[in-house]
């Protein structure tokens, strides 16, 4: 799904408005229909609502929250941060409307004004949204550094007041919520490691724009949802065999590392390869002969030759190298004889992505349509230029995409996938549980086994990105985001597989 940015989702509102046809008044209800309508399916009728209103359309959402929570029977005290004069038309119909029910609303002018409410209550910030496009300062300020200091839950309406959906947040005074309730998609800066942060948990709430708007919209950033994913999944067929679903092929570990190896194995075997050969140095032999005898494993020695060992490339559709590689010559030597005997997309992860910082003039010898899957740090180490500002770097990563024509995977929270033609597309499936040792392995081995089975390259991105964060939080649900294990992960793909399957139109749904 396309990733607006402010200009184009003010269009949008008011393209919907227009075509729908709808009023922006009933749009504002809308919204705000959605955002109780999640609150009251998670907050029990005793919880009390303290809602912090701004005098623009997102404090207008907010009173019209204060009203439908009122009508719901649920406590609410309602507070108007008066950091200007006028009112937009919308927040004053909604301010008369909840005055008319006989709503208590307290106006805020001054610092002096807030009141500290019980701990036990949820704090709602509805003061800024989309239309933020300054540092707040005066009574916006105070009332940022009042809520942050609060111990309440603060869910935040939109976006955490003060911050810009997109565009440089540097030195921003921004609201951190806990949970943001953000409406029809992702904005660009809940998807960056420094601004999302302030969202905490964020849930895009559908409000129904316009979608031949939204289509139209041209805009290199997206996220991947569902209905994409569902475009590329191809369920398997009954007539086929082994051979129908690729042969990968892996070279990863060494002495110490070995658990790389034997992750991005398992992964590659649940990911339906319908073959997958592992390449290994003596010593990982027959642990990986244990661990998956399901796989066919290869001796890789120090003076062999790839072409010997594994016979020709064409046998194979699908070579990932790096995981637990290290960056030893042997390594090295494995690396240059991949790049010359393998000239199709391959995925390069850790220590091959490592070599290639330590000898740049490699990343020209990578096949066009490869897959680079780097953390920030190792995409630092490639593109040393690379800085921590989340803007420069996502152009980084970009530019870099386009002129080396490759696909550039750029792991985080919200990993995000630049493709050789410049588009952007933002993974939101995946958890903080998957932060810790092996997940980025088994991500590794995904992308092989599904290039194996002749996905393009980007369909293997997207597809292999998404199926290992749904398997990640299919783990996290089975095992909490604390005791999650990267091994969980590959447990897990079978089911994400399976909840992409059921996703399918009945159309697609081949077998039950
Ligand atoms: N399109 C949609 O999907 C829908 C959107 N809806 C809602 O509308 C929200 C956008 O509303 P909005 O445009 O009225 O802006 P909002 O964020 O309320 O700010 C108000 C004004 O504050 C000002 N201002 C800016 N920065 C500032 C600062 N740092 N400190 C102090 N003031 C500052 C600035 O005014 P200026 O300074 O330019 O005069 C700005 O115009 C959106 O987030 C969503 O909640 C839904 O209701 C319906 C569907
Ligand atoms: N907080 C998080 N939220 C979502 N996904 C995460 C989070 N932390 C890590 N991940 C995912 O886990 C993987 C970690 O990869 P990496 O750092 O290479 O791990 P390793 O080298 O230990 O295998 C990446 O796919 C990343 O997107
Ligand atoms: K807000």
């Amino acid at each position: 799904m396309k990733i607006l940015l402010t200009e184009q989702i003010r269009a949008a509102d008011a393209y919907t408005i227009a075509h729908e046809p709808i009023a922006s008044i009933d749009l504002m209800e809308r919204a705000a229909t959605a955002c109780v309508q999640w609150l009251t399916t998670h907050f029990a009728a005793n919880i009390g609502f303290q809602i912090y209103c701004g005098m623009g359309n997102n404090g207008g959402d907010g009173l019209a929250i204060a009203r439908l929570l009122l009508q719901r029977g649920y406590r609410v005290k309602c507070h108007l941060i008066a950091y200007r004069d006028a009112f937009s038309p919308d927040c004053e119909t909604n301010f008369t409307r909840l005055q008319s029910m006989g709503a208590d609303v307290q106006t805020i002018r001054e610092p002096n004004d807030f009141q500290t409410p019980s701990p036990d209550e949820v704090a709602i910030d509805a003061v800024l949204g989309t239309g933020t496009h300054r540092p707040a300062d005066g009574l916006v300020a105070a009332y940022i550094a009042w809520i942050n200091q609060l111990p309440n839950i603060r869910i935040a309406i939109d976006l955490p007041s003060g911050l810009p959906a997109d565009g440089p947040a540097a030195g921003f005074l921004t609201v951190e919520a806990h949970i943001t309730l953000t409406f029809e998609n992702y904005k660009l800066n809940l998807l960056l490691p420094h601004t999302g942060k302030y969202a905490g948990r964020v849930h895009v709430l559908p409000i129904g724009l316009n979608r031949s708007f939204w289509e139209a919209a041209d805009t290199p950033y997206h996220t991947i949802d569902e209905a994409l994913i569902q475009q590329i999944y191809r369920p398997r067929q009954p007539f086929t065999h082994k051979g129908s679903y690729g042969h990968a092929v892996l070279i990863c570990g060494s002495k110490g590392k070995m658990g790389a190896a034997v992750l991005a194995t398992g992964a590659c075997l649940r990911s339906g390869a319908g073959l997958t050969t592992i390449g290994v140095p003596p010593e990982g032999y027959a642990i990986l002969q244990t661990t998956h005898p399901e796989a066919l494993c290869t001796i890789l020695d120090p003076v062999c030759h790839l072409e010997d060992v594994l016979g020709p490339a064409s046998r194979y559709r699908g070579l990932g190298i790096g995981p637990g590689l290290g960056t030893s010559s042997l390594a090295l030597h494995h690396l240059h004889q991949a790049l010359d005997w393998y000239r199709n997309p391959m995925v390069l992860d850790a220590d091959a992505l490592n070599l290639i910082a330590q000898h740049p003039e490699l990343l020209t010898r990578i096949p066009p349509h490869s897959l680079l899957t780097p953390h920030p740090k190792e995409f630092e180490r490639l593109f040393s230029s690379a800085k921590s500002d989340d803007l420069e770097r996502l152009n980084l990563l970009r530019t870099k995409a386009r002129e080396l024509q490759l696909i550039l995977i750029l792991k985080d929270h919200h990993t995000c996938i630049a493709l050789p033609d410049g588009t952007c597309y933002f993974n939101t499936t995946g958890n903080p549980g998957m932060a810790t040792g092996g997940s980025g392995d088994v991500l590794t081995g995904l992308l092989t086994g599904l290039l194996a089975q002749g996905y393009e390259p980007w369909q293997a991105a997207l597809l292999g990105v998404y199926l290992h964060g749904l398997a990640g939080d299919l783990a996290a649900a089975a095992h909490s985001e604390e005791a999650l294990l990267a091994g969980d992960i590959i447990t897990h793909i079978g089911k994400a597989f399976q909840k992409i399957y059921q996703s399918l139109p009945p159309q697609k749904r081949y077998y039950l």
